[in-house]
Formats: C-alpha cells, structure tokens, sequence
C-alpha cells in the first residue's frame, strides 16, 4: 500500500451502512472536513444524531445503484456481501477510490490507525494484516508521543517559514534541522528547558534569522509556559 495524506475538505465522501464500523469511518471523515453522505436503511443512534446536527447528509435506505457518482471516495460499511460487492463495482464504474470493510484485497485505500499532536500525525498501517495490532501501537505510540511533539513542530514550522522567506538555500536548511533536532530540540521542549533552547537556536540560526524573536514567536504562538 502506497502511503499518502489526502485532502478530503468538501469532497463529497459516501458511506454506505451505519454501523459501528460505519460510524468510525463517519467521524473521522467529519472531522476532516469531508462532504459525508450515508446511505443504510438502518443507523446507530450516533450516526442519527450527526445528521440532526447538520453533519452529514443521510439518506435512510438501501443502496441504489448510480450512489457512488460523484463520490471522491465510497465506503463499503454494511454487513451484507452482496450489498458490498455492488457498492464496489458502482465506485469502480464511477471513478471514486474504494475503502471496503470486509474485504482488504478490494481495498484502492485502507485507513491507518493514528493520531494528532497538532499538525503532527502519526499512521500505522499493516496492509490488512492486523487491525488489533494497529490499534495496540496506536496507543502505545500515543502514551509515547506528548504534546511536545506538537510544540516542536510548531517551532520548527516557525523556523522554516523565516528560512524560506530569507532565500536560504535547501542544502542549507537541511543540515540546520537536522542540527537542531541532533541537539535535542525536542527534549529541551518537553523539559521546558528555554534557557537550553534559546542556546540551541542562536548555534544553529544563521544571521538572517532573529533566534530572539524565534523565541518570542513561540512561546506566544505555541506554547503558554
Ligand atoms: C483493511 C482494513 C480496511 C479499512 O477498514 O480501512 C480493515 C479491515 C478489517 N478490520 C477488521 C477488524 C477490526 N478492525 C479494527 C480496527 C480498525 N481497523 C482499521 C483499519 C482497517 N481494517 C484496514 C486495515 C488497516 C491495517 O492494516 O491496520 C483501523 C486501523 C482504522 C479505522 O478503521 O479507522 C481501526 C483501528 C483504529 C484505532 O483504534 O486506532 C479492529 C480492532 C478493534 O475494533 O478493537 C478489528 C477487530 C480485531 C481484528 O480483526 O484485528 C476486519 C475483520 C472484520 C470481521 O472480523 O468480520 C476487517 C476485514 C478483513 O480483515 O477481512
Ligand atoms: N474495516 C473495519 O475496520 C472493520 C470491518 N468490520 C466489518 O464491517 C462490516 C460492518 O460491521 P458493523 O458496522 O459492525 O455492522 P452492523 O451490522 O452494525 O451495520 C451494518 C450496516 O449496514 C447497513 N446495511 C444493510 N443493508 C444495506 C444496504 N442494502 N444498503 C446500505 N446499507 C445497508 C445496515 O443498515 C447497518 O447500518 C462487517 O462486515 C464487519 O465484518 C468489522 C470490524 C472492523
């Protein structure tokens, strides 16, 4: 499987049943600001209540063929085969990218478990392998992974647009990230040790680059300490 992010804000995005399996794929769509239509005769109380919000359009009946037009990507959540299969041939006919939940070979995509520290991700997937052992890492990964990772990137973020602005050349910002995280960047977040960062950042800024106003810019844009 090809590993990639998509941009799914205000693409129209079906689901097809409303199911616990069907809910997940729902909310995660939702909150990725994906155009989410359902179509099941019958959903769970959670996927009602999205629709009464106003969150997703649904649609409380059985596929029809000629649903999936339109769709940049269909779902295939029901625990029906045949309902399944007709709903993945509709995607194919129509162009739209295919998730199937009961058959991993069908897949065009299959979801990752992951989660956020701000705009930072982390994904795991095992091509289909081990959805339990996703999920396991998931939460290990997620005990792990703090919010210094989110503090980090937003940082480096910071960094990056001053770097870019000022013309710096790639090779250049290559080794000055590098250098930065090398010297623990990261560990200095978490610790907040700014006495340790504000030394790391005038070492490694090049002149172009204020490390003062670095520092002022996040700590009033990143982080509150
Ligand atoms: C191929 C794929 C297609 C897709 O859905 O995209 C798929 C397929 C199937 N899942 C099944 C079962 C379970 N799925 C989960 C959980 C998750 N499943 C997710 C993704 C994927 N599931 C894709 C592969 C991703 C990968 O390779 O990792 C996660 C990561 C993301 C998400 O869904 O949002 C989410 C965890 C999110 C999180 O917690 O972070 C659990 C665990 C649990 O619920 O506790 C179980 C029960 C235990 C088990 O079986 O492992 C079954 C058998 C159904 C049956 O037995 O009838 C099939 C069909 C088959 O394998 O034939
Ligand atoms: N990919 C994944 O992450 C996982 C997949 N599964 C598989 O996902 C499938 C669904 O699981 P659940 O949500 O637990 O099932 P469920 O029984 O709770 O929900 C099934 C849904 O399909 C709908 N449905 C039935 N006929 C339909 C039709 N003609 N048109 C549209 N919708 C229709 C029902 O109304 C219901 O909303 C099962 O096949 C299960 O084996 C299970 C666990 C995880």
């Amino acid at each position: 499987m090809y590993p990639v992010n998509l941009n799914v804000a205000g693409r129209l995005c079906l689901v097809v049943g409303g199911g616990r399996v069907a809910l997940r794929k729902i909310r995660n769509l939702v909150e990725h600001g994906a155009r989410v239509r359902v179509v099941a005769p019958e959903v769970v109380p959670e996927v009602q209540a999205l629709a009464g919000g106003g969150q997703i359009e649904l649609l409380l009946r059985g596929f029809q063929q000629g649903d999936a037009s339109g769709a940049f990507l269909v779902f295939a959540a029901t625990d029906q085969v045949e309902v399944q299969a007709v709903a993945a041939a509709d995607a194919r006919k129509y162009g739209a990218l295919l998730n199937s939940a009961d058959s991993p070979e069908l897949c065009d995509f299959q979801l990752p478990a992951y989660f956020c520290r701000g705009g930072f991700q982390l994904a795991i997937s095992t091509d289909g392998g081990s959805p339990a052992f996703s999920r396991f890492i998931r939460q290990k990964l997620e005990d792990e992974f703090g919010d210094e990772y989110e503090y980090s990137l937003c940082l480096l973020a910071i960094i990056r647009k001053k770097a870019l602005a000022a013309g710096l050349d790639v090779g250049h910002n290559q080794k000055m990230f590098r250098k930065l995280l090398d010297d623990d960047l990261v560990d200095c977040i978490k610790s907040e040790s700014w006495a340790n960062l504000s030394k790391i950042l005038y070492c490694h800024l090049p002149k172009q680059i204020d490390a003062e106003e670095i520092m002022e810019d996040f700590r009033g844009k990143c982080c509150q300490n």
